[in-house]
């Protein structure tokens, strides 16, 4: 490389930074502006998303800053003017962020990340937070759907060879922990974030040995705990006898865990070989199987009795094979005028669920008190006081008749605060922490809102305040348009 390092900075999309350029030029770069992350569809037509990304975030925000050779690369190329240049290299981030923890259960339209910040820094750190917060979302909400269909069972992420690239494979694999999985197969992530690794062998150590029963004994030979690869040649007529017959021999030599069946007919390969594993006396060994696997396949396996303890799941998950990107999206809702004063902005499209929502807001989540399940999530302005309010009016923010009245409730605010004054406060919980959180969230849901197939919608509604605010500032740019079309 022809520069000495390589910061996040430059991981940015270029309008990004010439946007930083006019607003420097015009002295408003310093203006307090509000931001919000959020996304306007669920993935993969699931009735609920789980966020991961933060760790990330995090770790770019501890890095603002950009390098010396960043600077270089910019002077060289951009045509930037040099005070441009100066004051870019000194730029620190000040901002403060507020949002949710990984893990929690997020739906369409509702901040996830509230940024604010002086407008120059708060635009900059849009695309990566976005790189960062779409991708790992929708992995560990992939993750989620397959957990929904595997219940208990051990499920293992086996992505790593199929991701899209590098850190694809190891965030990926991180989100797809926090969305339930229960180990994977990449070391690195291991070492990296405390994600337990497990992990069979592969055929190449089949065809290394020729046959299966000198392969299985040598690999016992190095290992304790085996599971056996059984279908290089023939599952049911070579590969379970040979690992039946290893098994026998080497007796308490080895802890005989399992088979894996990795192509042909998993069901019907699974329920004869949990039948010879049993017939032969190894009742506890597991059966696990990959190839291709999805929530669909798995579900149409356990719908046909296969008999899978375990599941590995490699191309599917980490690329997630059937919606390839989260459209989050990072918009400003406020910014200060040239009075000082914080002005709510809008953004106005024919398709009412792209109109964005105006103002700095909260999300709370309404938990019903007496079921313990959630009602809905509930945006307010971020004066309002709901936590006082006894009996809350719930409504759909685009078809309004949809109402509901929740009295005896508890609002849990779902934002905590991330970044002050630009300095990381939050304290990061352990991924075995933030995988707990994310499986005790999910109990809150009604199962409606839970099941991979045209689920339920769950509630995500704008407080009456909030709702007006939007109204009302429709109202004045429409008037304000038709008074410049009448004076035409
Ligand atoms: N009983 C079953 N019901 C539904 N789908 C199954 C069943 N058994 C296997 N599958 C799935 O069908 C697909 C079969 O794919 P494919 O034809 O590539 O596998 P294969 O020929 O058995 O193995 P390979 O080509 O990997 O050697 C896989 O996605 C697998 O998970
Ligand atoms: O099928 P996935 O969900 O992606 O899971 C990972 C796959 O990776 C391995 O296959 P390998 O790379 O040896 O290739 P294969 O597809 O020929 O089995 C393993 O045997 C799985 O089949
Ligand atoms: O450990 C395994 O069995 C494994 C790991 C990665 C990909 N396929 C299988």
């Amino acid at each position: 490389m022809k520069y000495a390092d390589d910061s996040f900075m430059l991981h940015t999309d270029l309008y990004q930074i010439n946007m930083v350029q006019t607003y420097w030029k015009d002295a408003v770069h310093q203006r307090k502006a509000v931001f919000e992350l959020y996304f306007r569809k669920l993935p993969f037509g699931n009735g609920y998303a789980i966020f991961a990304g933060l760790k990330k975030v995090m770790e770019f925000i501890n890095n603002f800053g950009f390098s010396q050779s960043d600077i270089e690369y910019l002077r060289e190329e951009g045509n930037y003017p040099e005070e441009f240049l100066h004051y870019l290299q000194n730029l620190k981030f000040t901002g403060t962020i507020r949002g949710m923890r990984e893990g929690e259960l997020v739906f369409a339209n509702e901040p996830i990340l509230r940024i604010e910040a002086p407008l120059a820094e708060a635009q900059l750190i849009e695309t990566p937070l976005l790189n960062i917060v779409n991708f790992q979302t929708l992995i560990a909400t992939k993750a989620s759907r397959i957990k929904e269909v595997t219940g208990e069972d051990v499920v293992m992420e086996f992505g790593t060879r199929r991701a899209h690239e590098f850190d694809a494979a190891i965030w990926g694999t991180r989100a797809a922990y926090i969305g339930g999985f229960s180990a994977t197969s990449n070391v690195r992530a291991g070492k990296l974030f405390g994600i337990p690794v497990s992990g069979t062998h592969a055929h190449a150590m089949i065809q290394t040995y020729r046959d299966e029963y000198t392969a299985f004994k040598k690999y016992a030979a190095a290992h304790k705990d085996c599971v056996f690869l059984v279908d290089t040649y023939d599952t049911l007529r070579s590969g379970v006898p040979n690992a039946i017959k290893v098994a026998k021999e080497l007796g308490d030599q080895i802890n005989f865990i399992g088979i894996r069946l990795d192509s042909g007919d998993l069901a019907y390969f699974s329920k004869v070989a949990r039948k010879m594993l049993d017939d032969a006396g190894f009742k506890e060994t597991k059966i696990m199987a990959s190839n291709d696997l999805d929530e669909y396949t798995i579900m149409h396996l356990k719908s046909q009795g296969a008999k899978i303890d375990a599941w590995g799941i490699g191309t599917k998950l980490i690329t997630a094979y059937d919606q390839a990107a989260l459209g989050g999206v990072y918009k400003l809702v406020s910014i200060e005028n040239e009075n000082g004063e914080m002005v709510d902005t809008i953004k106005i499209s024919a398709n009412p669920e792209k109109v964005t929502t105006p103002g700095r807001k909260r999300v709370y989540r309404i938990v019903n008190n007496e079921n313990g399940h959630a009602e809905g999530d509930y945006i307010a302005l971020d004066e309002e006081n709901i936590q006082q309010t006894e009996r809350l009016k719930m409504f759909h923010p685009v078809h309004t008749y949809i109402t509901k009245f929740v009295t005896n409730f508890t609002a849990i605010e779902l934002h905590e605060s991330i970044v002050e004054n630009g300095k990381v406060v939050f304290e990061e919980p352990t991924i075995q922490e933030t995988q707990a959180y994310a499986k005790k969230n999910l109990k809150l849901l009604w199962c409606e809102y839970k099941r991979t197939m045209n689920p339920e919608e769950y509630p995500v509604d704008l407080s009456q305040a909030c709702w007006d605010h939007k109204r009302a500032i429709i109202h004045d740019i429409k008037e304000k348009i038709s008074k410049k079309m009448d004076t035409r």
